[in-house]
């Protein structure tokens, strides 16, 4: 296991939004994490990658304690966390956003790591455009190759293809794919089938809790998790 996290938990004033969740991750894994609007998905991540501070429980990164360590730290250990558009900077090009990312790496050969970053994501040509000129789904691959130019051994995605055209959907399952093993992937995702096509495994989070873990086999035909997506009551 490269994550663990034990009784993890985040209220907003009296909501519940991550309530008591344990959770793992196998190294070199890609997981999902799905669920109703409002279930707590991203809460969860962002109590793993330090954006937020959980009120109760434990997380492991890697053997080590890192429940406490503010988000520069977990991202120095190999976390690395896109969230929904909010990490680009608008105003810089391209090839000044990546290499925003690049230059935490030490020891880096900036031009060519960046241009390396905008390769893997399709952006290759692409670098002297301001990022905010960008279409929405090049904005999202150019998250993603922020967090890739982090080179991070945990990669956490937050809805990366929403918005994306079906051919870039296809890209991007093929540019996931060549990630792992070498890093491990959590990613949120409303796509159901990104999620059955890309997840080994697939968390199903609803009012703040799991509700079940498993293959995509297992998640489609549990019981549970198709009455929480057709919202009935006592699932
Ligand atoms: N900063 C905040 N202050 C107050 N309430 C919050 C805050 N962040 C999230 N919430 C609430 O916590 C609950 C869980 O939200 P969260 O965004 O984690 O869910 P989600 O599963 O990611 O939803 P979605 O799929 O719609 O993005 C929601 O009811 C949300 O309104």
């Amino acid at each position: 296991m490269i994550l663990e996290a034990q009784g993890l938990a985040r209220a907003f004033g009296g909501l519940r939004a991550v309530d008591g969740v344990d959770f793992a991750l196998r190294a070199g894994e890609i997981h999902a994490l799905i669920g109703p609007n409002g279930a707590g998905k991203t809460t969860f991540v962002s109590l793993l990658s330090g954006r937020q501070r959980a009120d109760a429980g434990t997380i492991r990164f890697d053997g080590a304690d890192i429940t406490r360590l503010p988000a520069h730290d977990r991202v120095a250990r190999g976390i690395a966390y896109t969230f929904q558009i909010t990490s680009i900077y608008a105003g810089l090009d391209v090839f000044a956003n990546l290499a925003l990312a690049v230059q935490r790496q030490r020891g880096a050969d900036l031009a060519a790591d960046v241009r390396a970053a905008a390769a893997r994501v399709g952006l290759q040509d692409h670098l002297a455009t301001r990022a905010g000129e960008l279409s929405y789904g090049h904005q999202r691959l150019l998250e993603v190759g922020m967090g890739l130019a982090l080179q991070p051994r945990l990669l956490i995605l937050d809805e990366p293809t929403q918005g994306l055209a079906a051919a870039e959907i296809a890209g991007f399952i093929a540019l996931i794919r060549s990630l792992v093993p070498a890093t491990t992937v959590l990613l949120i995702e409303h796509n159901m089938e990104v999620v059955m096509d890309l997840a080994q495994r697939i968390t199903v989070l609803n009012f703040g809790k799991v509700l079940a873990t498993g293959s995509p086999e297992e998640i489609r035909a549990n019981p549970a998790v198709q009455a929480a997506y057709l919202g009935t009551p006592d699932a």
